[in-house]
């Protein structure tokens, strides 16, 4: 991906028009398949400065695909008046300092913190032992397997990287999941039981949080599942994934 940024400069009398004219412009950045997303953002200091910002697929995309294809001349149509206005115009690389603030909670945080993750996994394996199409697959689980659990969830929503730096990452969950068979009935009775064993230790029940938690353990188990059939060839090295709110933000009230 590479980021375009684009400044302007824009006095006042022309502002409305412009905005305007990037509205209709940004019809064609929409349908644009090299386009990730855009924003045009107006400086509150100075209002003449103006920057949009685009992301690209990668800049051959942007210079060789779109710049080529059918939706530049009309996109371009739209913004020529403002062409000479350009004060900037590059592609910029994204670095590795990136991040989210603390505005908006983990749902780590949310769902109450590293006991909350402990509370869940230790009901969940009880209800699984006892459950006759999961128990075979953990005949012989490892006795810390529900804390090992808790600390992989725990850092997936955000929580401290425990399981990356005590317990291998995700080379060692993969791992325990290779060639294990996992079955689509026995898949869907995980899902079942976890979301039984939330409901049943108090995690929040909030509909965004539980939106978001259901999400990763519909992915996951789907990645579990795939990865365990026998000559599975799966990713063997990746950091252990991160998972948020999507669309859905947290409930404040
Ligand atoms: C979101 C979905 C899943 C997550 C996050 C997950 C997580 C994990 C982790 C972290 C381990 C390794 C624990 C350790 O460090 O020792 C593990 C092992 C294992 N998982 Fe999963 N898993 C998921 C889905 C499933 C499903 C759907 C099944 C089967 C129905 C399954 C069966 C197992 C088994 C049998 C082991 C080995 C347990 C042992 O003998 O110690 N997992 N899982």
């Amino acid at each position: 991906m590479i980021v375009e940024y684009i400044r302007y400069r824009i006095p006042d009398d022309r502002a409305a028009g412009f905005e305007e004219a990037y509205h209709r412009a940004a019809a064609f950045l929409a349908r644009a398949p090299q386009c990730v997303d855009y924003e045009l953002t107006r400086c509150v200091d100075e209002p003449a400065h103006y920057i949009l910002r685009i992301t690209w697929t990668s800049a051959e995309d942007h210079l060789g695909g779109f710049r080529k294809g059918d939706l530049f001349p009309g996109f371009l149509a739209e913004i020529r008046p403002y062409v000479e206005a350009i004060e900037e115009m590059r592609h910029y690389e994204t670095t590795a300092v990136r991040g989210t603030g603390g505005s908006v909670p983990t749902l780590y945080d949310w769902a109450g913190g590293a006991e909350a993750f402990e509370r869940l996994t230790e009901r969940f394996y009880q209800t699984v032992m006892a459950d006759e199409l999961l128990a075979p697959l953990f005949a012989r689980m490892d006795p810390g397997h529900p804390r090992f659990v808790a600390m992989w969830l725990a850092e997936v929503f955000g929580g401290p990287a425990r399981y990356t730096g005590e317990r291998g990452g995700y080379p060692h969950m993969l791992g325990k999941h290779l060639n294990r068979g996992i079955t689509e009935a026995q898949r869907r009775r995980w899902v079942a039981l976890l979301a039984d064993a939330a409901d049943d230790v108090g995690l929040p029940d909030d509909p965004e949080f539980r939106a978001a938690f259901m999400g990763y353990i519909e992915w996951g188990t789907r990645l579990a599942l795939a990865n365990s059939q026998p000559g599975a060839a799966p990713v063997r090295q990746a950091p252990v994934p991160h998972w948020g709110w999507g669309v859905a933000p947290p409930y404040l009230g």
